[in-house]
């Protein structure tokens, strides 16, 4: 896994951020994605709570979106009392010209994908580093520890080369939030990402993978602040 970039100051990823929360409207439920571009989301719908009055509730990906979005003033809902969302606004890894994306740099994709799908609309923000004509990162891929062997040589048969993700603060494997640990695994050039997510979700103990198909619309901060907003053709 290359180094996680994390900034908390991008102006390419404040703008995307930030543009994306304008499409959120009071009355709405809505996705809270996981990462530092959508932090900058979380945070403008936070200002708009406080200072305009916003009315909404929001779903949370991870501890991380939580701690943010209780921060930031956000109400928060679960997906057991509002199971489908207007909204789900998250950051990728890296996206596709057809808009498929992969996720889970942070470890949060799992969650990421059971709320970008209860959306009626998925919208991804993102900087200009994350485009790309074809999908080639890591795919990071959460499994149950029990399976770890079993699922390691499944990927080795898909021709993927996985690695378990290591802690950096910590001595031994990552562990999600939801207590499992992620294999990221190298395919070279992915070159039919949803035969590849049907493949891996086929395999028995693997919880989820980070390719994502849903994605309805992608924001795109630029360096000079600008943004350019992406439709998925139908
Ligand atoms: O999938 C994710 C977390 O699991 C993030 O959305 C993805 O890693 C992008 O993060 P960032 O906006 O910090 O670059």
């Amino acid at each position: 896994m290359t180094e996680r970039n994390t900034s908390t100051d991008s102006p390419e990823k404040r703008a995307a951020g930030i543009a994306a929360a304008g499409l959120v409207s009071s009355g709405m439920v809505v996705g809270l994605g996981t990462g530092s571009t959508v932090a900058y989301t979380i945070k403008e719908l936070g200002r708009r709570v406080k200072e305009e009055g916003l009315d909404i509730l929001g779903v949370v990906t991870s501890y991380q979106s939580e701690m943010l979005a209780i921060d930031a003033g956000i109400r928060l809902t679960t997906l057991s009392q509002n199971p489908e969302l207007d909204i789900a606004i998250d950051g990728a890894d890296q996206i596709d010209s057809e808009l498929r994306a992969i996720k889970g740099g942070g470890a949060a994709h799992t969650r990421e994908k059971i709320v970008s799908m209860s959306a009626r609309r998925f919208v991804v923000v993102a900087d200009e580093s994350k485009t790309s004509t074809q999908l080639v990162k890591p795919v990071p891929v959460e499994i149950l520890p029990f399976a770890k062997e079993l699922a390691i040589n499944k990927i080795r048969n898909l021709g993927g080369e996985p690695k378990l993700r290591s802690a950096v603060k910590k001595d031994g494997p990552v562990i999600t939030d939801n207590g499992n640990f992620i294999l990221d695994v190298e395919f070279g050039t992915i070159k039919d990402p949803e035969a590849l997510a049907l493949q891996l979700s086929a395999i028995p103990g693997v919880v989820e993978h980070g390719i994502f198909c849903n994605v309805d619309e992608l924001y795109i901060g630029k360096k000079d602040g600008s943004v350019k907003t992406v439709p998925r053709q139908k």
